[in-house]
């Protein structure tokens, strides 16, 4: 008897802590229209994530529509990636070498980057090697990131970054015969009798190998190469400008976002005028639509929904942290045209 009272008590008791708990996040989440919580690992973190946050949980709502202004500049872009049907690819090589200025590394007018991108992927194959550098390893590269930064930084208006798209290589018949005999030392027949490469780098081993699959092929990111000196500060410049190279790490794990990348921005709180106005063109969506429109027209699919997702949820971040360094520093100090 007693212990069933203790029993039916308990439950009460039990049933008293849930509906408190309950009525607890349910006031503190209508006090506050909290979409965003601050991670539970940044607790401990500066006050400046909890600031962010706060930021982003009150964001603008002009951040989360597109920008009318936007759709003009979008049709330009994409028609800029149409594949022209007549393209003549061995004349475009010969004028590769006057593309780049003080303004652009490579023509970005009607058709011009459709065309490089066509003649990257179709060109015949005249000689395969190993490239010489590549040093840090920190996990397999994903070949479909270096791509997707050149699309994004195409979005944004960015020039100082290398074409990239997706292409197929047939081992037996486009790189074997090509391939020069340092390469051919850094490949293996696996027991199928593929022709497996490891390839030469720090961390490049004969047990590691790229395969090719059922049909022989094997899909990288075929890259233009810039045959130019660059300036090296840790990161690489040419004519002054931050070259993007090197974007393979992309991609990752799309459910974390890493804040702390965003610590060049937080702690100095300066950026150039012409990207933040870049940025505030594609809200709402219109970044990562403008990305599938222009991977559409190279034939490529370059992510899952859940990376397109996270981009835009990061873009969110980016807008909240700039709303943070403008409120701590002002406009003026924050977004500059010059240096
Ligand atoms: N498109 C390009 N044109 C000219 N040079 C390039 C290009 N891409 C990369 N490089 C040069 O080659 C170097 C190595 O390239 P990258 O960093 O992409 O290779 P990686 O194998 O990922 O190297 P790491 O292992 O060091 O990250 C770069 O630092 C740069 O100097
Ligand atoms: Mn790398």
């Amino acid at each position: 008897m007693t212990l069933n009272y203790a029993f039916g008590f308990s439950v009460i008791l039990l049933l008293l802590v849930a509906v408190n708990v309950y009525f607890f996040y349910t006031f503190t989440g209508l006090s506050k229209p909290h979409s965003f919580p601050v991670p539970s690992k940044l607790e401990l973190a500066p006050d400046i994530f909890k600031d962010i946050f706060d930021q982003l949980n009150y964001l603008p709502s002009h951040y989360k529509v597109k920008n009318p202004k936007y759709l003009p500049v979008q049709r330009r872009l994409l028609q800029s990636f149409q594949v022209p049907s007549d393209t003549n690819t061995r004349s475009l090589w010969q004028d590769a070498q006057k593309w780049s200025n003080e303004e652009t590394l490579f023509p970005r007018t009607y058709g011009a980057p459709g065309q490089i991108l066509h003649a990257i992927r179709t060109s015949p194959i005249a000689l395969v090697d190993n490239a010489p550098k590549g040093s840090i390893y920190a996990g397999f590269d994903r070949h479909n990131s270096e791509v997707f930064a050149y699309y994004l930084a195409s979005v944004l208006n960015f020039k100082w970054i290398a074409p990239s798209t997706i292409r197929k290589v047939h081992v037996r018949n486009d790189v074997v015969p090509f391939a020069t005999a340092g390469l051919k030392m850094t490949m293996l027949k696996n027991e199928s009798g593929s022709h497996c490469i490891y390839g030469k780098c720090y961390y490049c081993k004969p047990n590691e190998t790229v395969c090719p699959d059922n049909n022989g092929e094997i899909e990288g990111a075929a890259i233009l190469y810039l045959d130019k000196q660059f300036g090296i500060h840790k990161y690489e410049v040419y004519k002054d400008k931050i070259v993007l190279v090197d974007n393979g790490k992309g991609l990752g794990n799309p459910a974390v976002d890493e804040m702390d990348i965003l610590a060049p921005l937080y702690q100095c709180c300066i950026l150039s005028l012409s990207t933040w106005l870049q940025l505030e063109m594609v809200p709402g969506g219109s970044l990562t639509d403008t990305i599938k429109l222009i991977s559409a027209t190279q034939g490529e699919t370059l992510a899952t929904e859940e990376h397109f997702r996270a981009v835009e949820r990061r873009l969110l971040k980016i807008y909240a942290t700039v709303q943070y360094c403008i409120g701590k520093h002002g406009r003026a100090k924050v977004l500059k045209s010059t240096f």
